[in-house]
């Protein structure tokens, strides 16, 4: 059962109707292949029993039985082949979905160990694994045993010692596979590993191809990448190299049974204890159920390696999703108890105590690595903390549903993601149902609706993969437009205004101050200056709070921050000069 499970991806029900349509189909195969054995029998049966006249009229009911049986396959092949089809692709489909949304669940640091390249291996690569299983594999292999399971029990009937002649090999060939299924799976788990390791040494390569010429470093990750194909390859050659010797093996067992029961049957014959008509019999259904028994060997050595691709989609199915099912209050205080964290064993933040009244606007300053950005990610729950707890309206948000508090919080990174789509769409993730007006309202405040207009289709203007066609301020713009439309109570944003040009950071300001207007804020600043007027500012070093307080008192302080600020007005001072 384990194994259906896997090969359906989690959903064996999808191999019900293929099973059963192909099954039938090749039930109704054998009724031209049982007449034929009919009319050899009608034709066969003068010279066996001379002094028998030839059966005519029988042998064209025999004829037209065929026609008719022929119409017949023809009628259940077509829905055999079509619920093949529907439902691997549809059970694909339905899982590929499925896994997105799951993976969209679970907890970043999970994410976070994983290779992109293997999971986008997974969705793809193993899903057509997974339809091959459920359009070809199981049902063919379980169609291709109804005709040597029949002939077995219709030939014992007409002669059991023929029928155990050609039978007598099977059980050897079976045993030959699956005694040896414990290398084909771990050759399996090796080959599926090479392959996926090509793939994110591949994805590596084509993300870091600008890199690469940049620095002129096509030798070095050049050879990465083609260490990577070479091992596939030899796994490849592995795989197929010890496999098709053991199925090749298996199917000459098979093949061995004819010329066990020729032999039989000749001996029996020449005994005078077999009729000549049972021989040919014999014959005819021997040569015919090679190719069913060795499309089930087959099938069944590769299912065995399919099968592996839809245990990775189902273990990854079952890795626990963020816990949580309460929905956040609607008290937006937000408070830091004792928090500690560390993305792998070293501690990133160490017992930070930090309260955030609802409708205030913090800054939090730091040295860069201090962990400023992991303080809002710990806030917007995309991981839990190790010890020490996140409140909410004076409720641990590890209680709360992910999606749900998420629903409460705008954020903006420094790094702004834009998808393949229309600009539209792209302001749209902020608010699904947003109209085109309430879009351009939003794009207006956030200051983007003038360039959005001088692109060549406005709004409807696609953007590429990572927003590559637009500007980083722009982007951030884009970005900002999106939180406004969200209208959400918290926002945390990551400024960006560091890399860009005084005019843009002027223009990405003015959005910010409308984004900001009468929410709870929390903000970190790479420039200092602009959150002098910071209801709260929070001096992060090292993965503690080292001061807190108003600007003006911090500067009092003579610490840290007073530190910081010195160096920025100096660097702001030589700017000027230059
Ligand atoms: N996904 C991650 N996996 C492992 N370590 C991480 C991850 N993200 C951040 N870190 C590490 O955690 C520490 C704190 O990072 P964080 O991004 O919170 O710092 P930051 O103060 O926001 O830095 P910056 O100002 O440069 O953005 C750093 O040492 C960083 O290398």
């Amino acid at each position: 059962m384990d194994l259906l499970r896997n090969i359906t991806a989690g959903n064996p029900r999808a191999l019900i109707k293929p099973v059963l349509y192909t099954t039938l189909a090749n039930l109704i195969g054998i009724v031209p292949f049982a007449l034929l054995v009919e009319a050899a029998r009608l034709i066969f049966e003068p010279f066996a029993s001379p002094g028998t006249a030839l059966q005519t009229e029988r042998l064209w009911w025999v004829c037209g039985g065929m026609a008719v049986s022929l119409i017949l396959m023809y009628a259940s092949e077509v829905p055999a082949y079509r619920s093949q089809f529907r439902q691997a692709y549809s059970a694909a489909a339905e899982g590929r979905t499925r896994l997105a949304e799951h993976l969209r669940k679970l907890p970043l640091g999970y994410l976070n160990k994983r290779d992109p390249g293997d999971l986008a291996n997974m969705m793809m690569g193993d899903f057509t694994m997974v339809e091959h299983g459920i359009s070809h594999l199981v049902p063919q292999m379980i169609g291709a045993l109804v005709m040597p399971v029949l002939a077995l029990a219709g030939l014992s009937f007409l002669d059991w010692r023929m029928a155990l002649a050609l039978f007598a090999a099977f059980p050897l060939a079976v045993a030959l596979v699956m005694l040896t299924s414990g290398i084909q799976h771990k050759l399996g788990a090796n080959h599926m590993r090479a392959k996926i390791d090509a793939a994110n040494r591949l994805q590596e390569y084509l993300n870091g191809i600008r890199v690469i010429k940049a620095y002129n470093m096509t030798g070095e990750s050049f050879a990465r990448l083609t260490l990577s194909f070479r091992e596939l390859m030899r796994q490849s050659i592995r795989i197929e190299g010890l496999l098709g010797p053991i199925v090749l093996s298996a199917i000459a067992c098979i093949r061995a049974g004819l010329t066990f029961m020729i032999m039989v049957g000749v001996h029996l014959l020449l005994g005078g204890s077999l009729d000549l008509i049972v021989f040919v019999s014999f014959l005819i259904v021997g040569t015919r159920i090679y190719d069913p028994l060795t499309t089930v060997l087959v099938n069944y050595a590769e299912f065995r390696y399919h099968e592996q691709a839809g245990e990775r989609i189902v273990r990854l199915l079952q890795e626990p999703v963020m816990p949580g099912k309460r929905q956040p209050p609607a008290a937006y205080d937000i408070e830091l108890e004792q928090v500690t964290f560390g993305y792998n064993r070293q501690t990133v933040l160490r017992e930070v105590n930090l309260s955030i009244p609802a409708g205030t606007f913090t800054a939090l300053v730091g040295p860069s690595g201090s962990g400023k950005s992991t303080v809002l990610r710990l806030i917007a729950r995309f991981y839990d903390p190790a010890g020490g707890k996140v409140l909410l309206g004076g409720n641990n948000i590890r209680d709360m549903e992910p999606e749900a508090l998420l629903s409460k919080i705008s954020m903006v990174f420094q790094d702004v993601y834009l998808f393949q789509d229309t600009i539209a769409a792209n302001i749209r993730f902020g608010r699904n149902n947003a109209t085109m007006e309430e879009i351009e309202e939003a794009a207006r405040q956030a200051c983007c609706h003038d360039f959005i207009m001088k692109l060549p289709n406005g709004y409807d203007t696609l953007v590429g993969e990572g927003g590559s066609t637009l500007s980083g301020g722009e982007k951030q713009r884009i970005s900002i437009a999106r939180a406004l439309l969200k209208d959400a109570p918290i926002v945390l944003l990551d400024e960006a205004t560091a890399s860009l040009d005084p005019e843009n950071e002027a223009v990405i300001q003015e959005a910010i101050d409308r984004l900001v207007q009468g929410k709870t804020v929390i903000v970190i600043a790479h420039r200092l200056k602009t959150v002098r007027s910071a209801d709260h500012i929070v001096v992060l070093d090292n993965g503690s709070i080292v001061e807190q307080g108003s600007h003006s008192n911090l500067l009092a302080a003579k610490g840290l921050y007073a530190r910081l600020w010195d160096i920025q007005q100096q660097a702001d001072t030589w700017k000027m000069i230059e």
